[in-house]
């Protein structure tokens, strides 16, 4: 099952957060390309920088990758920075700005993951901006008022290149999933906000859910009339697990 045959193709997007060497990365891309057939939903495979090169090379054809994090500059002096245009020439497709991880131990504001996001596109790759609430305002009720402001930060100056992933903070690497239910409240008031901001444009645009993405929750989410992927972490580490969500979502 996966989003109306109407809205964009489903989008499994796999953040591999600071796992895998590049041999890892290389001999995980093999494994797949072993098994991989192509199907309803795309995959892109968000991997440590140091590895996307050989990951691309490794990987089956029409299996995107991307990177987690990007600069807001060009080039120069920003020592251990990745900027735009590297990621691009090592083939990616996407970027991940605003993760929650880089939000809380990097102090990234809504303004500095915006500057990412444009800087991103201004070199062809397509931002995916992360947005999501904490355990805190979940319990205060202020859930969708919180994430839409947070979305409207990150997306100041950003035109409608981009995919916004849904990720509440009480949901990421716990195992405590937010229900369908939850994921499509967030993701018909994102798309709301979308639509706002670019028109009907905003009806072909991704809203991907994040947080505890499995093979058996992965179709049940992305059913969801306005969901149209998953941004999985802890379950995209293993070639099976991967294959498991393909497979669901056929
Ligand atoms: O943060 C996430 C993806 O970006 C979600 O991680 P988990 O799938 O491990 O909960």
């Amino acid at each position: 099952m996966t989003a109306s045959p109407a809205g964009p193709r489903t989008l499994l997007a796999l953040n591999w957060k600071m796992n895998k060497t590049p041999t890892e990365a290389r001999a995980w891309g093999r494994e797949l390309a072993g098994e991989y057939r192509r199907g309803k939903a795309e995959v892109a495979v968000m991997a440590p920088a140091i590895s996307l090169y050989g990951l691309k090379e490794a990987l089956p054809g029409g299996v995107d990758i991307g990177g987690q994090d990007v600069s807001a500059h060009e080039s120069g002096a920003y020592t251990g920075e990745i900027s735009a245009a590297m990621l691009r020439d090592a083939e990616c497709t996407y970027v991940i700005v605003g993760h929650s991880e880089r939000r809380e131990y990097h102090g990234e504001t809504d303004a500095a993951v915006a500057a990412k996001a444009r800087q991103a596109q201004a070199h062809g790759l397509t931002p995916i901006v992360c947005v999501g609430e904490g355990l805190d305002v979940r319990e205060r009720g202020e859930h969708v008022a919180y994430t839409l402001a947070q979305l409207r930060g990150s997306l100041e100056g950003v035109d409608e290149r981009v995919v916004v992933a849904y990720e509440p903070v009480w949901a990421i690497g716990t195992g405590r999933t937010a229900t369908a239910g939850d994921a499509e409240e967030l993701a018909a008031a994102i798309r709301g906000a979308l639509r706002e901001r670019y028109g009907d444009l905003a009806d072909g645009l991704r809203v991907l859910y994040g947080g505890s993405v499995k093979p058996d929750n992965v179709a049940s989410i992305c059913g969801q009339p306005n969901v149209n992927g998953a941004l999985v972490g802890g379950a995209s580490l293993g070639v099976g697990d991967v294959l498991g969500m393909l497979a669901a979502l056929e």
